[in-house]
């Protein structure tokens, strides 16, 4: 009688275990899914695998064309990516329930640490990018070019005293565009003469570089420690202080403005908009517009900068693309002037960016996100809970089968027969196979101010300059440098500038 009762008791022990131990175990692993790269010591990053991101990203995507598969990556331990379009469609569109927008950032940049947390939990800046901004556009673009004008004519690169026998002057290629950017960018997000103040643009260019250093480090300590280590390395007060210092006085005359006289009185920009629409409390005070203002550069400066920068090094190495643009632009000019309909008219000079781009997106990978409950995806992929997913942009953007011969720079890849720009195919287009701006539910709202500040300056440069690699590059663009999931231009390449006499 003992025996079958001992065996009842252990049969129902292991369907106990299996039910209650091994499954959830189980359903929260990711054995599942095919693993491509190693995992370092404690997930840590070692030179090897930050090095190692790209070659993991086309083996896999190559392995795991329409599904997916997980890679090491830090600060996450793992991610798993998506390949294919059915995926990243249905990545890009997952409700925010469901899958987080704000996690990665908030982990990969430590927030609570670096930025603040608010940035994270009231989003109401982006209505404020994807309406005020991206409205604004056609009444800001004067206000853009003329800015830009301004900021080229101090430029190093027109440093006179600079020139070599043929007129040439050399300037660092990245840190000049970051210059540049910063000042015409800040002329739409505080106006003047704040955007022309040199430290105020120094601060808003090198802050994300604070930031991610001491994120980099609080990341190397376990999560438990962050609030002790967290508040060490923060930057946050050194940059608020002098924001405070530069920005206060005129947040205050606003805001007497502002209180006596109604929104409508208040200059055009995005200082404006974010004091007519913060919520009350912190966000109304000097302390929140200022960080919120640090913020907003954060996520537009280096961005466009890297951005640019990309396809200055192109046009630097190819003269023979200068041509064609410079066709297209007089022609616009003489129809449409600087305008937001000349902007769009421009369809080589958007081709040349939006191919840029494709070649060298910010990142490797786009649509970052993070499981906030057990996910299954439509081809049955089952997620759990607290995943890191992301789509492989990288590899998508260098598909043959999407772009043929995808590692050529076509400059014109994106323009008609007609001359026009291929469907959907304008820079801001976006879509499951061109992840540069993201795509679907988060889809970058900066990027139609982006793109018309990129066209401009392009066009610009195109127009007014003659722009050459330096010699030490033998002709050839230099190599972008490759850091985890980041593609940075060569910070030491030079670009040498002349006045384009016609
Ligand atoms: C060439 C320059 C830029 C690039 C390549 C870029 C790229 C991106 C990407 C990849 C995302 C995430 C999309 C996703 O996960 O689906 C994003 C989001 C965002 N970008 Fe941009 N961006 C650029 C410029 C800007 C500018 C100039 C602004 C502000 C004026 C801006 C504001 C934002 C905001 C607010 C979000 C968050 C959207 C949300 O929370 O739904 N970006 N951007």
């Amino acid at each position: 009688m003992d025996l079958p009762n001992q065996t009842v008791l252990a049969t129902v022990a292991v369907i106990l275990f299996v039910t209650f131990y091994v499954y959830p175990q189980w359903r929260k692993s990711l054995s599942h899914i095919p693993t491509v790269g190693e995992m370092t010591w404690f997930g840590l990053p070692t030179q090897k695998s930050l090095l190692a991101c790209r070659s993991v990203m086309l083996e896999g995507y190559h392995r795991h064309p329409n599904g997916f598969f997980k890679m090491p990556l830090f600060p996450f331990r793992w991610a798993v990516i998506a390949n294919g379009r059915r995926l990243t469609e249905e990545l890009s569109n997952a409700p925010d329930e469901k899958f987080s927008f704000t996690f990665p950032t908030g982990k990969l940049v430590q927030t609570d640490y670096t930025v603040g947390p608010e940035i994270l939990t009231d989003r109401f800046h982006v209505p404020i990018v994807r309406t005020n901004l991206s409205r604004n556009i056609a009444a800001i673009i004067e206000e853009l070019r003329d800015e830009m004008l301004q900021a080229f004519s101090v430029s190093p690169l027109n440093d006179q005293t600079k020139r070599d026998k043929e007129g040439f002057v050399s300037v660092p290629a990245l840190a000049t565009v970051q210059q540049l950017i910063a000042r015409i960018t800040n002329r739409v997000f505080v106006g003047k003469p704040i955007c022309q103040d040199e430290e105020f643009c120094r601060l808003n260019t090198i802050y994300v570089f604070d930031v991610v250093k001491a994120a980099n480090k609080i990341n190397m300590f376990p999560d438990f420690l962050h609030p002790i280590i967290g508040p060490l390395f923060s930057p946050k007060k050194r940059y608020l202080d002098a924001m405070l210092r530069i920005v206060g006085p005129t947040m205050r005359k606003r805001r007497s403005i502002l209180e006596t006289n109604g929104p409508d009185a208040l200059p055009n920009d995005y200082l404006s908009w974010n004091m007519a629409e913060a919520p009350e409390g912190y966000e109304k005070t000097d302390e929140g517009l200022a960080m919120r203002l640090l913020n907003i550069n954060l996520g537009a400066i280096n961005t466009s900068s890297v951005t640019f920068t990309h396809a200055l090094l192109y046009l630097a190495a190819h003269p023979e693309y200068v041509g064609p643009m410079r066709a297209e632009i007089e022609n616009v000019l003489d129809h449409e002037g600087w305008s937001k309909e000349g902007m769009q008219k421009m369809v080589r000079v958007d081709s040349f960016l939006r191919e840029s781009a494709r070649l060298n997106a910010i990142s490797l990978t786009s649509i970052n996100r993070y499981t906030l409950e057990d996910y299954t995806f439509a081809d049955g992929t089952f997620i759990p809970k607290g995943t890191v997913v992301a789509s492989s942009m990288y590899s998508t953007h260098l598909d043959e089968k999407i772009y043929p011969e995808p590692h050529t720079f076509n400059p014109w890849r994106f323009v008609n027969e007609a001359g026009k720009s291929r469907t959907g195919q304008a820079y801001t287009g976006t879509s499951a196979e061109f992840l540069s701006f993201g795509a679907g539910k988060h889809v970058c709202p900066g990027r139609f101010f982006a793109a018309n500040e990129l066209k401009a300056m392009l066009a610009h440069i195109v127009m007014s300059y003659d722009v050459k690699l330096d010699a030490n590059a033998n002709g050839v663009r230099p190599p972008n440098e490759y850091i985890g999931t980041s593609v940075i231009p060569n910070t030491a390449a030079h670009v040498l500038f002349r006045r384009h006499v016609p």
